[in-house]
């Protein structure tokens, strides 16, 4: 791999005598993980049906490293949202970050949703994550991973951070920004991160940084707790902000990062800065298996706890449509606080202040779709229920050819009961299919359908 000789001789000058072993940790192969998805299955009950070889990876419960020539993206549990395919270091932040279920947590640079996922699995259900990115195609994919892995209580929002600003006021328990960054830790991975910091560098990452810690602090609730990631080396990037951050937001702590687990300290001698940067952590691939990223926990300090008021949306019951499909096809009554746009109903998390004006792409769980008086079950729905939920349930198992036909889209030539059915992996819903009497009419979404 050729890197840049100005990354090389920054890399040398900061790092001495560990440069050999960082350089020589280029010529390793990267690693490979996936995270179960907690939300839907026991990382106990995944290992015993998993069909990959897994090892755990140090920093997270449910994060393991897989074997190279294993595609767990080309298997049907993937398609039922049983796991997440992260790079190992990816997972730390969040797993770092103390989420307890009834949060109330912002993702604020979410896409493709990676983190969103695992905080949510933290939530069990209880409380509320807004899931934010600026970048409109991301956001697309981010929607696919909150259906994929069946997250009923997110907001996802597509917005600056000063706008989010305005509606969140000292509202969040928990704030992770996984910053936008300059890569270089991602350089083993992803060649194609090289190109780019050659022609941009750090300096418009630094800004960008800059510009959202600016707008965290008001967003967060005192005792609240922030985390701060990147991908990248660089000292300007890292301690540098979190030095420039505390400098100006004094109410606020560092928490020590736990370094039993192969993590290093930051480095505040690279950027003159305090010595509590130290309880930073560092990632780096010559001193674990994974890639290089920076970590910083916050703590905001307060001597009252404060009550914080937000205001709640206007109620709205089950409308009957809906009441019908759950009568005819459901062995559960959803309840809440419901809210319809363009068509779609949603159901809302329950404590969310008044939105009206954000650009908001999902709020709550999609339910599905009002038509007159037909309501069409969505694919988001199907994902966060369990099977016992469906009066009517077809299940293959994992190795049976048919559970491809029908990730492909085709109709599949089985008999029933009339009505909407869900289909399932090893009993893990995959999808909707309308069964005629005598075939299962398909309804697994074009966008998502298997390709081989
Ligand atoms: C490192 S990536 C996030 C990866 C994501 N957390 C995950 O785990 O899948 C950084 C993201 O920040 C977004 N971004 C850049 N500037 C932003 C801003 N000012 N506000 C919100 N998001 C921003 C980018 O579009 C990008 O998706």
């Amino acid at each position: 791999m050729q890197l840049p000789k100005r990354f090389l001789d920054r890399m040398k000058s900061l790092l001495g005598d560990e440069f050999e072993d960082f350089i020589h940790s280029y010529d390793r192969s990267k690693h490979q993980g996936l995270r179960v998805n907690t939300l839907k299955i026991s990382v106990e009950e995944f290992l015993r049906i998993s069909p990959f070889k897994l090892k755990p990876i140090p920093w997270t419960k449910d994060g393991f490293y897989y074997e190279e020539g294993e595609r767990p993206a080309k298997h049907p549990y993937y398609h039922s949202g049983l796991y997440y395919i992260q790079e190992p270091s990816a997972m730390a932040p969040a797993s770092v970050l103390d989420v307890l279920p009834g949060d109330k947590v912002l993702d604020l640079c979410a896409a493709p949703g990676g983190k969103t996922i695992q905080l949510a699995a933290k939530l069990s259900e209880e409380g509320i994550i807004v899931t934010n990115d600026i970048n409109l195609q991301r956001v697309k994919a981010l929607i696919k991973n909150i259906e994929l892995f069946g997250i009923k209580n997110a907001i996802v929002t597509n917005e600056t951070p000063e706008k989010l600003k305005k509606y969140f006021s000292s509202y969040f328990d928990k704030i992770l920004i996984d910053a936008p960054c300059s890569g270089e830790g991602m350089f083993r991975k992803d060649e194609k991160m090289i190109k780019s910091w050659e022609r941009q560098g750090i300096e418009p990452y630094v800004a960008m940084q800059r510009a959202i810690m600016d707008c965290v602090d008001g967003m967060l609730k005192e005792d609240g707790e922030l985390l701060y990631s990147t991908c990248t080396f660089s000292p300007e990037e890292n301690e540098g902000i979190i030095e420039e951050f505390t400098a100006k937001h004094r109410d606020y702590m560092i928490l020590p990062i736990p370094k039993a687990l192969g993590f290093d300290e930051g480095r505040p001698q690279w950027i003159a800065g305090k010595e509590a940067l130290k309880d930073n952590a560092r990632l780096w691939p010559h001193k674990i298996d994974g890639e290089g990223h920076f970590l910083a926990w916050l703590k905001k300090e307060c001597d009252v706890p404060m009550e914080i008021h937000v205001g709640h949306p206007a109620e709205m019951k089950a409308p009957k449509v809906f009441s019908n499909f759950m009568e005819e096809n459901l062995n559960i009554q959803i309840e809440g606080s419901f809210e319809i746009h363009n068509e779609q109903l949603y159901l809302l998390p329950e404590g969310l202040p008044p939105l009206k004006g954000l650009k908001i792409l999902r709020s709550g769980w999609l339910l599905g779709t009002i038509k007159k008086d037909r309501f069409e079950p969505s694919q988001a729905m199907a994902m966060a229920l369990s099977y016992r939920d469906s009066k009517r349930v077809v299940n293959f198992h994992g190795k049976d050819p048919m559970i491809i036909k029908y990730l492909k889209g085709e109709t599949l030539d089985i008999e029933g009961a009339k009505g909407w059915t869900l289909v399932c992996v090893d009993h893990f819903p995959v999808g909707w299919a309308k069964q005629t009497g005598t075939m299962l009419k398909n309804y697994y979404p074009p966008a998502w359908r298997w390709i081989d």
